[in-house]
């Protein structure tokens, strides 16, 4: 069974089609990277498999769960890291995985959540220092021990290398490639051409609300998918 299905999968925002007839299927620990211009319809795409939209025709199912019927259990199995993971700022890291982990109905001792967060690729030191005063990386390594404290087992991102200084982009990878292997599934939006071809197995690209391509990161290059890319959008 897929981790993530999406079939004939429509949004329509009044008469303004957003999505149109989106089918894919993506398997335990795959990385699919969906490349698209502004307003190609890659938010939207995620805010149906998040359950934020209800979609205009078509289904969507994470782990076999049905989004549309039962958003509750879907939420379950995944977990969002947005552009800007938005924390407490008043709160430590520590403070911030407890806390969004008892929303989630868990409570784990002190060293756990520790250990998420250096699995996560977070700084011992950092761990009880103030939101307030992590860069967006490390933001981004909360968020991801938020989903390893889940047990997530899909990761959906929305353009998680922006604004990411290359030394930060690289643990981002490297993390990335690492839960992939363990058996996380990503899915992610991005206009990073470079970091989709390094990181992602599968890549898309999506125009005015179709997925047009559909590539396995085996088959081309950095260069070759940038050419794509620009002759398609
Ligand atoms: N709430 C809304 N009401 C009306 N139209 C919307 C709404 N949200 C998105 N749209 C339209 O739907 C289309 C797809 O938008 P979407 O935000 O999904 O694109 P995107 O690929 O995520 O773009 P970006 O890279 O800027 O985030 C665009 O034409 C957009 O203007």
């Amino acid at each position: 069974m897929p981790v993530l299905e999406m079939v004939g999968l429509c949004k329509h925002y009044n008469d303004v089609p957003a999505l149109n007839d989106l089918t894919l299927r993506i398997e335990e620990g795959e990385v699919y990277c969906l490349l698209g211009q502004n307003g190609a319809g890659k938010t939207t795409t995620i805010h149906l498999i998040l359950g934020f939209l209800e979609a205009s025709s078509g289904s969507c199912s994470i782990n076999g769960i049905p989004v549309q019927v039962n958003r509750t259990e879907s939420r379950k199995e995944v977990a969002y890291i947005p552009e800007i993971v938005q924390l407490y700022g008043q709160l430590s890291g520590l403070e911030n995985l407890d806390f969004f982990s008892r929303l989630a109905g868990l409570k784990y001792p002190q060293a756990e959540l520790s250990a998420f967060l250096s699995k996560a690729g977070l700084q011992k030191d950092a761990h009880t220092k103030r939101l307030a005063t992590y860069s967006k990386g490390m933001r981004q390594k909360v968020g991801i021990a938020i989903a390893l404290a889940k047990n997530a087992k899909l990761i959906v991102m929305d353009e998680p290398t922006s604004g990411l200084d290359p030394k930060a982009t690289a643990e981002f990878t490297e993390l990335c490639k690492k839960l992939s292997a363990e058996g996380t599934t990503i899915f992610m939006a991005t206009h990073d051409i470079f970091n989709a071809v390094s990181l992602g197995t599968r890549i898309g690209i999506m125009k005015e609300g179709k997925l047009v391509h559909e590539l396995s990161t085996k088959t081309i290059n950095a260069e070759a998918l940038q050419q794509l890319y620009l002759e398609t959008i």
